[in-house]
């Protein structure tokens, strides 16, 4: 959706990965035919800045894939420090652990298998972040499930709200999914958001 051209400025003048994050995304391109569900740096050295200013200590991620946001969300966090990422696929899940294993943040990351609507409720307490970039036709749900789980202050970042921007004359159900959210948050007087157009879009959630 950005300017081809833009994009890369964009890419040349933000902070690099790690230098295990790096190699978690060599090692996925090398590994997995297509990477595309990646969030990329964009986003993650967002998510890596939000945790930082926001001193969130609980961070709650759907959708783990091979692991590069939350291993980018975790190197964010203080020592004291914790992350629960969802994921059902168990090929990523192979590659997430293998990077985790490695790295010195992996006291951190709690990685939990199983469709996310269910392993969520299994988790207890509150989250100061929440990273949303699982299945997007149940965006509306995770909406419904995750905004109470959010401490009063506390931040969501969803992933993929303008979809290609076929959410502005939605045709599919993932796009109707994901604008269905994006009205809902829009409309919702507990929060203040602000949708930025990072990438694929993501909207930034401020529980009041
Ligand atoms: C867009 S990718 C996540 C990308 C990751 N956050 C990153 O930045 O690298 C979405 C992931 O959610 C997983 N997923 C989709 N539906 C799910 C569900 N119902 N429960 C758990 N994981 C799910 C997919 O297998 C996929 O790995």
């Amino acid at each position: 959706m950005i300017d081809k051209s833009a994009e890369e400025y964009a890419m040349a003048h933000t902070t690099e990965d790690s230098s295990l994050v790096k190699a978690l995304i060599r090692a996925s391109e090398e590994e997995l035919e297509y990477t595309d569900m990646l969030s990329g740096r964009l986003v993650g050295r967002l998510l890596a800045m939000l945790i930082k200013v926001s001193g969130a200590r609980r961070v709650l991620e759907v959708g783990t894939f091979t692991g590069y946001s939350a291993l980018t969300m975790a190197e964010a966090l203080p020592d004291d420090g914790i992350l629960f990422t969802c994921e059902y696929n168990e090929r990523y899940e192979e590659l997430a652990r293998k990077f985790f294993e490695q790295s010195e943040q992996s006291s951190k990351i709690n990685l939990l298998m199983g469709k996310a609507l269910d392993t969520i409720p299994t988790i207890s307490g509150s989250f100061d972040f929440i990273f949303l970039d699982a299945d997007k036709i149940n965006y509306p749900q995770y909406y419904d499930l995750l905004l109470p789980r959010l401490v009063p202050g506390g931040l969501m970042l969803i992933d993929n709200v303008l979809w290609g921007g076929a959410v502005t004359d939605p045709q599919t159900d993932k796009a109707h999914a994901i604008d269905r959210m994006n009205k809902q948050i829009a409309d919702d007087d507990a929060v203040e958001q602000v949708l930025a157009t990072v990438r694929d879009g993501v909207v930034l959630i401020r529980k009041k």
